[in-house]
């Protein structure tokens, strides 16, 4: 994408709709103007009513323009909005008066944030932070995406990088004057001090149990069991839709399929698994793979028992925590054998027993969310930098505390400087970039 094209997008939701929010950035939007509008170029940052018309001159529409002109704009260049009618002929008629210019194209996903974000406007997680707020289903997601963009995470990677920075202008000094004599430990101390403060941070926000990631992205449950518990009655009856097959044949679901509820404020994620079991079933023994892989990823895990026929196999595996629920299933037709104790006891295919199961769920993401009160990291990406970071780190404590090579030292701090700018997008790594503003949706 070139810099010099101005470019021009719908910025509001699909047509029909009553207004449709065209929005044009770049440098030929005072020409745009000019041109296409009644009124030339509107008084700046007033809502002006005017006519736009074609090449042509016939009427495209009338409507209101608002000009905001570079540097104090969003993308920090020559900006127009103009609200016409919602309807997809406008749309289309405008948008081709627009783009039948030279240079005059139609924006790519997430282009203005791009602009914005490539003139300084706002950082890499705070352009994250734009998307995750027109994704935003919930509240949480919401108050998280409002917190990043409006740079509640570059403040700690700032404080960090200048931390830093402080700790690399000591390695440096270190490197050029050599103690002569002196016992390794009067200037490494200070350093190992202060790199050390900015290591116990960094593992403290890694240590955050995953729930920024899991605000934005959605808690997992996955329903555990042995064949013909009725897990995929469960799932269906938490989906409220027939979304796994049922059937009275052990070993019917092979696949994990998941289904998207809002609960307790949250988004979670359901996984029906394959029921447990050794078998010779090449399939069915990729699915009960896949059923201990979900149950291992899941934050939550129901363990389904079956009333009728109790097979509690399940409730030993290793991944089974103090927090997950023991659920009796058929309480219509059976009841828990002596010495397992059920968190609940429930009738998947009637209903009995669903409710407090959901509340029970829906408390347990609430509980999650609410154990860090504002999570560092919100995506993977945030994640996998931050991991290499803190290796570097370790790396260079290590070399530092063992007295050997302040310059090797003075590389890995070097790299974890790099490797915490590429989460604040000081650091241009195009893939990256082209990563995160693809996710945009188009207008934004
Ligand atoms: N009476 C009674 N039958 C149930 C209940 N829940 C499930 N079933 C029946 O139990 C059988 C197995 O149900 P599924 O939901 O397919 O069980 P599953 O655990 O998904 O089975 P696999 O996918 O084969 O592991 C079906 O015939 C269901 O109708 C229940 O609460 N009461
Ligand atoms: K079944
Ligand atoms: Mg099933």
């Amino acid at each position: 994408m070139s810099e010099r094209d101005t470019i021009c997008a719908l910025a509001s939701g699909a047509p029909p709709a009553a207004i449709a929010i065209l929005r044009l950035s770049g440098p030929q939007v005072r020409m745009l103007a000019e041109q296409h509008l009644a009124c030339g170029v509107p008084a700046p940052r007033h809502a002006t009513l005017t006519d736009m018309t074609d090449a042509d001159g016939a009427l495209v529409d009338r409507g209101l323009a608002v000009f905001m002109p570079g540097p104090g704009s969003y993308t920090s260049e020559d900006t127009l909005e103009l609200y016409l009618h919602g309807g997809a002929a406008v749309i289309a008629h405008a948008l081709a008066t627009l783009t039948a210019h030279a240079g005059v194209r139609i924006a790519e996903p997430g282009e203005y944030t791009r602009r914005a974000f490539e003139a300084g406007k706002l950082d890499l997680t705070e352009a994250e932070g734009v998307a995750d707020i027109i994704e935003a289903e919930t509240r949480a997601q919401k108050a998280q995406a409002l917190r990043q963009l409006g740079g509640g995470l570059s403040e700690t990677y700032a404080t960090w990088r200048t931390e830093l920075t402080g700790v690399l202008a000591l390695v440096e000094v270190a490197i050029d004057f050599p103690d002569e004599g002196d016992a390794p430990d009067n200037t490494t101390a200070p350093i190992l001090k202060k790199l050390d403060r900015v290591i116990s941070e960094i593992k403290s926000a890694l240590g955050d149990g995953g729930i920024g990631e899991r605000i934005r992205d959605g808690f997992r449950v996955a329903i555990i069991g042995a064949p013909n518990a009725g897990k995929s009655t469960l799932l269906n009856r938490l989906a409220r839709r027939d979304a796994a097959i049922v059937n009275s044949a052990a070993g019917t679901t092979r696949d994990v399929i998941e289904v998207r509820r809002v609960m307790g404020g949250h988004v979670v994620w359901i996984a029906d698994t394959a029921g447990l079991r050794a078998t010779d079933d090449e399939i069915e023994a990729e699915g009960v793979r896949r059923a201990e892989q979900a149950a291992r990823d899941a934050d939550l895990r129901l363990f389904l028992v079956d009333g009728a026929a109790p097979d509690t196999s399940a409730l030993s595996t290793d991944y089974k925590t103090d927090t997950d629920l023991v659920v009796l299933n058929k309480s219509d037709i059976g009841s828990l054998p002596p010495g397992i104790v059920a968190d609940h006891v429930i009738s998947a295919r009637s209903g009995d027993g669903v409710a407090d199961l959901e509340q029970a769920i829906a408390a347990f993401v609430g509980r999650q969310a609410a154990s860090v009160e504002a999570p560092v990291i919100t995506r993977q990406r945030h994640r996998a930098r931050l991991e290499d970071g803190l290796r570097s780190l370790e790396t260079a404590r290590d070399m530092l505390a063992e007295g050997v090579g302040a310059e090797l030292a003075a590389e890995d701090v070097r790299m974890a400087l790099r490797q915490l700018g590429s989460i604040i997008g000081t650091v241009g790594v195009e893939d990256v970039l082209g990563a995160v503003f693809s996710e945009f949706c188009i207008g934004k």
